[in-house]
Protein backbone atom coordinates (compact mmCIF):
# COMPACT_ATOMS: atom_id res chain seq x y z
CA UNK A 1 0.00 0.00 0.00
CA UNK A 2 1.68 3.47 -1.34
CA UNK A 3 3.04 5.23 2.64
CA UNK A 4 -0.08 7.84 3.48
CA UNK A 5 1.00 11.00 2.08
CA UNK A 6 1.98 13.11 5.30
CA UNK A 7 0.37 16.48 5.02
CA UNK A 8 2.82 19.28 6.87
CA UNK A 9 0.35 19.38 9.78
CA UNK A 10 1.72 15.94 11.22
CA UNK A 11 5.24 15.09 12.99
CA UNK A 12 7.59 17.41 13.98
CA UNK A 13 7.04 20.38 11.73
CA UNK A 14 3.34 19.99 12.10
CA UNK A 15 3.92 20.87 15.61
CA UNK A 16 5.97 23.50 14.94
CA UNK A 17 3.66 25.05 12.53
CA UNK A 18 0.67 24.24 15.67
CA UNK A 19 2.45 26.57 17.85
CA UNK A 20 3.25 29.49 14.82
CA UNK A 21 -0.69 29.30 14.68
CA UNK A 22 -1.23 29.81 18.45
CA UNK A 23 1.06 32.74 18.63
CA UNK A 24 -0.62 34.31 15.96
CA UNK A 25 -4.14 34.29 18.10
CA UNK A 26 -2.50 37.33 20.10
CA UNK A 27 -1.44 39.42 17.03
CA UNK A 28 -2.73 43.21 17.09
CA UNK A 29 -3.14 44.56 13.61
CA UNK A 30 -2.90 48.17 15.58
CA UNK A 31 -0.34 47.50 17.42
CA UNK A 32 1.48 46.20 14.27
CA UNK A 33 0.77 48.99 12.63
CA UNK A 34 2.09 51.40 15.04
CA UNK A 35 5.61 49.54 15.15
CA UNK A 36 6.32 49.09 11.30
CA UNK A 37 3.99 51.54 9.43
CA UNK A 38 4.24 54.98 11.51
CA UNK A 39 7.53 57.34 12.35
CA UNK A 40 10.56 56.44 12.48
CA UNK A 41 10.15 53.44 10.24
CA UNK A 42 7.28 55.88 7.75
CA UNK A 43 9.23 58.88 7.26
CA UNK A 44 9.26 60.30 3.68
CA UNK A 45 11.59 62.87 3.69
CA UNK A 46 14.00 60.09 2.91
CA UNK A 47 14.63 57.68 0.32
CA UNK A 48 16.82 56.00 2.97
CA UNK A 49 14.28 55.42 4.87
CA UNK A 50 13.10 51.51 4.92
CA UNK A 51 9.19 52.28 3.50
CA UNK A 52 9.87 54.58 0.86
CA UNK A 53 12.90 52.01 0.02
CA UNK A 54 10.15 49.44 -0.22
CA UNK A 55 7.48 51.71 -2.20
CA UNK A 56 10.26 52.20 -4.53
CA UNK A 57 11.00 48.86 -5.31
CA UNK A 58 7.75 47.83 -6.10
CA UNK A 59 7.08 51.32 -8.15
CA UNK A 60 10.22 50.15 -9.76
CA UNK A 61 9.47 46.78 -10.67
CA UNK A 62 5.81 47.54 -12.11
CA UNK A 63 7.53 50.28 -14.18
CA UNK A 64 9.50 47.78 -16.19
CA UNK A 65 5.35 46.81 -17.85
CA UNK A 66 6.39 43.20 -17.81
CA UNK A 67 4.47 42.80 -14.89
CA UNK A 68 0.34 42.50 -15.60
CA UNK A 69 -2.74 40.37 -16.45
CA UNK A 70 -6.11 39.79 -14.76
CA UNK A 71 -5.83 38.62 -11.08
CA UNK A 72 -2.61 39.53 -8.46
CA UNK A 73 -2.87 37.41 -5.50
CA UNK A 74 -1.37 39.22 -2.26
CA UNK A 75 0.19 35.99 0.11
CA UNK A 76 -0.11 36.73 3.60
CA UNK A 77 -1.16 40.45 3.46
CA UNK A 78 -1.70 41.22 6.79
CA UNK A 79 -3.44 44.33 8.29
CA UNK A 80 -1.92 46.58 5.25
CA UNK A 81 -2.70 47.87 1.87
CA UNK A 82 1.02 49.54 0.75
CA UNK A 83 2.43 46.83 -0.94
CA UNK A 84 -0.26 46.67 -3.38
CA UNK A 85 -0.30 50.79 -4.56
CA UNK A 86 1.99 50.40 -7.48
CA UNK A 87 0.65 47.05 -8.60
CA UNK A 88 -3.53 48.71 -8.74
CA UNK A 89 -3.06 50.20 -12.58
CA UNK A 90 -1.71 46.41 -13.94
CA UNK A 91 -4.24 44.13 -12.81
CA UNK A 92 -7.89 44.15 -13.01
CA UNK A 93 -8.81 42.22 -9.82
CA UNK A 94 -6.29 42.12 -6.89
CA UNK A 95 -6.83 39.23 -4.33
CA UNK A 96 -5.71 40.11 -0.43
CA UNK A 97 -5.39 36.99 1.71
CA UNK A 98 -4.80 36.54 5.94
CA UNK A 99 -4.76 33.96 7.93
CA UNK A 100 -6.31 36.06 10.55
CA UNK A 101 -9.39 37.19 10.48
CA UNK A 102 -8.72 40.43 12.39
CA UNK A 103 -6.36 41.58 9.45
CA UNK A 104 -9.38 40.56 6.81
CA UNK A 105 -11.46 42.77 8.62
CA UNK A 106 -8.74 45.82 8.92
CA UNK A 107 -8.64 45.48 5.34
CA UNK A 108 -12.46 44.85 4.82
CA UNK A 109 -12.58 48.28 6.65
CA UNK A 110 -10.06 49.83 5.13
CA UNK A 111 -11.89 49.12 1.09
CA UNK A 112 -15.03 50.36 2.71
CA UNK A 113 -13.54 53.58 3.83
CA UNK A 114 -14.94 53.15 7.64
CA UNK A 115 -14.04 56.04 9.70
CA UNK A 116 -11.76 54.35 11.81
CA UNK A 117 -9.48 52.61 9.67
CA UNK A 118 -5.22 53.14 9.13
CA UNK A 119 -4.40 56.35 7.33
CA UNK A 120 -2.69 54.76 3.76
CA UNK A 121 -2.79 58.57 2.48
CA UNK A 122 1.41 59.25 2.90
CA UNK A 123 1.95 56.40 1.65
CA UNK A 124 -0.24 56.48 -1.61
CA UNK A 125 1.16 59.98 -2.12
CA UNK A 126 4.38 59.21 -2.21
CA UNK A 127 3.60 56.40 -4.72
CA UNK A 128 1.91 58.86 -6.81
CA UNK A 129 4.79 61.27 -6.40
CA UNK A 130 7.35 58.38 -7.47
CA UNK A 131 5.65 57.42 -10.46
CA UNK A 132 5.18 60.49 -11.89
CA UNK A 133 1.78 59.81 -13.76
CA UNK A 134 0.83 62.89 -12.53
CA UNK A 135 -2.42 60.83 -10.72
CA UNK A 136 -4.13 62.21 -7.66
CA UNK A 137 -3.82 59.91 -4.95
CA UNK A 138 -7.45 60.21 -4.26
CA UNK A 139 -7.98 58.51 -7.71
CA UNK A 140 -5.57 56.11 -6.72
CA UNK A 141 -6.77 55.44 -3.41
CA UNK A 142 -10.11 54.37 -5.01
CA UNK A 143 -8.83 52.74 -7.87
CA UNK A 144 -7.35 50.09 -5.52
CA UNK A 145 -10.73 50.02 -3.51
CA UNK A 146 -12.44 49.25 -6.37
CA UNK A 147 -9.72 46.12 -7.35
CA UNK A 148 -9.63 44.66 -3.84
CA UNK A 149 -12.56 42.34 -4.66
CA UNK A 150 -11.93 39.45 -2.28
CA UNK A 151 -9.95 39.51 0.74
CA UNK A 152 -9.45 35.57 1.67
CA UNK A 153 -8.57 33.24 4.14
CA UNK A 154 -5.15 31.45 3.39
CA UNK A 155 -2.54 29.70 5.24
CA UNK A 156 0.70 28.76 3.65
CA UNK A 157 1.52 25.40 4.88
CA UNK A 158 -1.03 23.95 3.14
CA UNK A 159 -0.53 22.12 0.23
CA UNK A 160 -3.62 24.49 -1.61
CA UNK A 161 -2.90 27.67 0.45
CA UNK A 162 -6.16 29.11 -0.47
CA UNK A 163 -8.33 25.73 -0.16
CA UNK A 164 -10.64 24.76 -2.76
CA UNK A 165 -11.48 28.78 -3.06
CA UNK A 166 -8.49 29.41 -5.80
CA UNK A 167 -10.76 28.96 -9.27
CA UNK A 168 -7.27 29.47 -11.74
CA UNK A 169 -3.90 30.48 -11.19
CA UNK A 170 -3.10 33.77 -10.62
CA UNK A 171 -0.92 36.27 -13.34
CA UNK A 172 1.22 37.50 -10.34
CA UNK A 173 2.21 37.28 -6.70
CA UNK A 174 3.15 39.70 -4.13
CA UNK A 175 4.31 38.81 -0.37
CA UNK A 176 5.43 40.67 1.89
CA UNK A 177 7.09 40.09 5.28
CA UNK A 178 4.82 37.17 5.13
CA UNK A 179 7.02 33.44 4.97
CA UNK A 180 9.69 33.94 7.10
CA UNK A 181 7.31 34.74 9.63
CA UNK A 182 5.23 32.05 10.07
CA UNK A 183 7.85 29.72 9.22
CA UNK A 184 9.60 27.47 12.51
CA UNK A 185 12.82 26.48 10.10
CA UNK A 186 14.13 26.93 7.16
CA UNK A 187 12.83 23.85 5.48
CA UNK A 188 9.26 24.56 6.51
CA UNK A 189 9.95 28.20 4.89
CA UNK A 190 10.98 26.22 1.83
CA UNK A 191 7.73 24.28 1.47
CA UNK A 192 5.42 27.69 2.26
CA UNK A 193 7.15 29.31 -1.00
CA UNK A 194 6.58 25.47 -2.60
CA UNK A 195 2.66 25.91 -2.04
CA UNK A 196 2.12 29.76 -2.67
CA UNK A 197 4.22 29.02 -6.32
CA UNK A 198 0.99 27.33 -6.74
CA UNK A 199 -1.11 29.86 -6.73
CA UNK A 200 0.77 31.29 -9.63
CA UNK A 201 0.95 30.25 -13.47
CA UNK A 202 3.95 29.65 -15.12
CA UNK A 203 5.69 32.11 -16.70
CA UNK A 204 4.23 34.49 -13.84
CA UNK A 205 6.15 36.63 -12.00
CA UNK A 206 6.24 37.14 -7.82
CA UNK A 207 7.45 40.13 -6.03
CA UNK A 208 8.43 39.19 -2.46
CA UNK A 209 9.39 41.27 0.59
CA UNK A 210 10.81 40.01 3.16
CA UNK A 211 12.95 40.62 6.90
CA UNK A 212 16.77 39.01 6.95
CA UNK A 213 18.33 37.50 10.00
CA UNK A 214 15.29 37.94 11.81
CA UNK A 215 14.39 35.89 14.88
CA UNK A 216 11.50 37.70 16.52
CA UNK A 217 8.96 40.34 16.04
CA UNK A 218 6.11 42.13 18.46
CA UNK A 219 2.51 43.36 17.68
CA UNK A 220 0.91 43.99 20.66
CA UNK A 221 0.86 40.96 23.55
CA UNK A 222 2.31 39.01 20.85
CA UNK A 223 5.98 37.98 20.31
CA UNK A 224 6.18 36.53 17.06
CA UNK A 225 8.98 33.73 15.86
CA UNK A 226 10.63 34.13 12.79
CA UNK A 227 12.89 32.00 10.85
CA UNK A 228 15.93 33.89 10.33
CA UNK A 229 16.98 33.82 6.48
CA UNK A 230 19.94 35.58 4.40
CA UNK A 231 19.83 36.36 0.75
CA UNK A 232 21.37 33.40 -0.30
CA UNK A 233 18.38 31.23 1.63
CA UNK A 234 16.34 33.24 -0.12
CA UNK A 235 18.06 32.76 -3.85
CA UNK A 236 18.38 28.96 -2.46
CA UNK A 237 14.43 28.81 -1.55
CA UNK A 238 13.47 30.86 -4.91
CA UNK A 239 15.49 28.21 -7.17
CA UNK A 240 14.49 24.83 -5.45
CA UNK A 241 10.55 26.62 -5.92
CA UNK A 242 11.61 26.99 -10.05
CA UNK A 243 11.47 30.94 -10.03
CA UNK A 244 14.48 32.94 -12.15
CA UNK A 245 15.62 35.77 -10.54
CA UNK A 246 14.99 39.32 -12.50
CA UNK A 247 16.49 41.66 -9.50
CA UNK A 248 17.06 41.01 -5.81
CA UNK A 249 17.63 44.63 -3.89
CA UNK A 250 18.58 44.23 0.17
CA UNK A 251 18.28 46.85 2.68
CA UNK A 252 20.40 47.57 5.81
CA UNK A 253 18.36 48.47 8.66
CA UNK A 254 20.13 51.32 9.89
CA UNK A 255 20.91 51.93 13.82
CA UNK A 256 17.94 54.46 13.84
CA UNK A 257 15.89 52.57 12.59
CA UNK A 258 16.47 49.39 15.24
CA UNK A 259 13.45 50.46 17.48
CA UNK A 260 13.05 47.60 19.47
CA UNK A 261 9.95 45.89 17.81
CA UNK A 262 12.00 43.00 16.16
CA UNK A 263 15.48 42.21 15.44
CA UNK A 264 15.37 42.85 11.47
CA UNK A 265 18.75 43.01 10.30
CA UNK A 266 17.86 44.41 6.87
CA UNK A 267 14.72 43.68 3.70
CA UNK A 268 15.19 42.47 1.37
CA UNK A 269 12.74 42.79 -2.16
CA UNK A 270 12.69 40.18 -5.03
CA UNK A 271 11.58 40.09 -8.52
CA UNK A 272 11.16 36.57 -9.68
CA UNK A 273 9.27 34.28 -12.47
CA UNK A 274 7.87 31.06 -12.10
CA UNK A 275 9.60 29.22 -15.47
CA UNK A 276 7.50 28.54 -17.82
CA UNK A 277 6.87 24.37 -18.00
CA UNK A 278 9.57 23.07 -20.52
N1 LIG B 1 -0.01 30.01 8.10
C1 LIG B 1 -0.11 31.27 7.60
N2 LIG B 1 -0.32 31.47 6.27
C2 LIG B 1 -0.43 32.73 5.76
N3 LIG B 1 -0.32 33.85 6.52
C3 LIG B 1 -0.12 33.68 7.85
C4 LIG B 1 0.01 32.40 8.45
N4 LIG B 1 0.21 32.58 9.79
C5 LIG B 1 0.20 33.91 10.01
N5 LIG B 1 0.01 34.58 8.85
C6 LIG B 1 -0.07 36.03 8.64
O1 LIG B 1 1.20 36.52 8.21
C7 LIG B 1 1.55 37.68 8.97
C8 LIG B 1 2.15 38.74 8.05
S1 LIG B 1 2.85 40.06 9.02
C9 LIG B 1 4.39 39.34 9.37
C10 LIG B 1 5.35 40.35 9.97
N6 LIG B 1 6.73 40.06 9.65
C11 LIG B 1 7.73 40.59 10.55
C12 LIG B 1 7.75 42.11 10.72
C13 LIG B 1 7.36 42.82 9.48
C14 LIG B 1 8.16 44.06 9.16
C15 LIG B 1 7.57 45.10 8.45
C16 LIG B 1 8.32 46.23 8.10
C17 LIG B 1 9.66 46.29 8.47
N7 LIG B 1 10.43 47.44 8.11
O2 LIG B 1 11.62 47.50 8.49
O3 LIG B 1 9.87 48.29 7.38
C18 LIG B 1 10.26 45.23 9.19
C19 LIG B 1 9.49 44.12 9.52
C20 LIG B 1 10.05 42.97 10.30
N8 LIG B 1 9.05 42.50 11.24
C21 LIG B 1 0.27 38.12 9.69
O4 LIG B 1 -0.54 38.95 8.84
C22 LIG B 1 -0.41 36.76 9.93
O5 LIG B 1 -1.80 36.85 10.10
Amino acid sequence: RPAPSRSPSSGAAGAGIAAVGESYQKFNPRAYLQNNYMPPRADFSSEDCVVPWKLRCLADAFATGDIYGRTLIDVGSGPTIYQLLSACDHFEEIIATDYLEVNREVLRRWVQDEPDSFDWSPYIKYVCRIEGKGEQWKEKEQKLRGKLRQILPIDVHQPEPLGSQLCQPADALVSTFCLEAVSPDRPSFERALHNVTTLLQPGGHFLLIGALQETFYLAGEAKLSVVPVSEADVREALSKSGYHIHDFRTYLMPPSLKIGVDDVSGVFFVHAQKKAVV
